[in-house]
């Protein structure tokens, strides 16, 4: 059984429910537990994720966020800047699923989010628990 800490980044508290229920059913449906911390943003989850990494409690990590563009530039460094934060942590060999929504509004967010409808959180979970697996493969 993997122990498995989702990093959520709540700026959009009700985007980011539906986001944590696809992650935890499909975590929970593979039979593996899990926990959940809270950061401001999604500029914060690559950090926590390395902060977290350094106690060697969790196999793996699902970063859940939501980034919405707004009238300025800020949204390609969040958007970017989380991404390429996570990417690194996951070149140093960390098995990582990215659900950090970046969308133009919040309806591509809201279709994105629901479990019923795209499941981006349940599809980070399960991209988090095979690159677990490959890990073990080929630790
Ligand atoms: N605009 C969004 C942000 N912005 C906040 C940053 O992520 C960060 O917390 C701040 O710059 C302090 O370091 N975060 C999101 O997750 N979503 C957004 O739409
Ligand atoms: C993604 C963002 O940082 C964005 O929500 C911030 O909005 P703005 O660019 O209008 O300051």
């Amino acid at each position: 059984m993997a122990n498995i800490l989702i990093v959520e980044a709540r700026f959009y508290e009700h985007l980011n429910d539906l986001l944590l229920a696809g992650a935890r059913a499909a975590i929970d449906a593979a039979g593996h537990i899990h926990e959940t911390v809270t950061v401001p943003g999604a500029l914060e989850i690559p950090g926590a994720v390395a902060l977290a990494s350094e106690s060697g409690r969790y196999d793996a990590y699902v970063a859940i966020g939501v980034v919405i563009r707004g009238e300025t530039y800020h949204f390609e460094i969040v958007a970017g800047e989380s991404a390429r934060g996570l990417m690194a942590l996951t070149m140093d060999g960390l098995a990582i699923g990215n659900g950090i929504l970046t969308v133009e509004n919040e309806a591509q967010a809201l279709t994105r989010a629901r479990p019923d409808e795209k499941d981006k959180g349940g599809e980070a979970a399960k991209a988090a628990l095979a690159m677990l697996a490959l890990r073990d493969r080929f630790g």
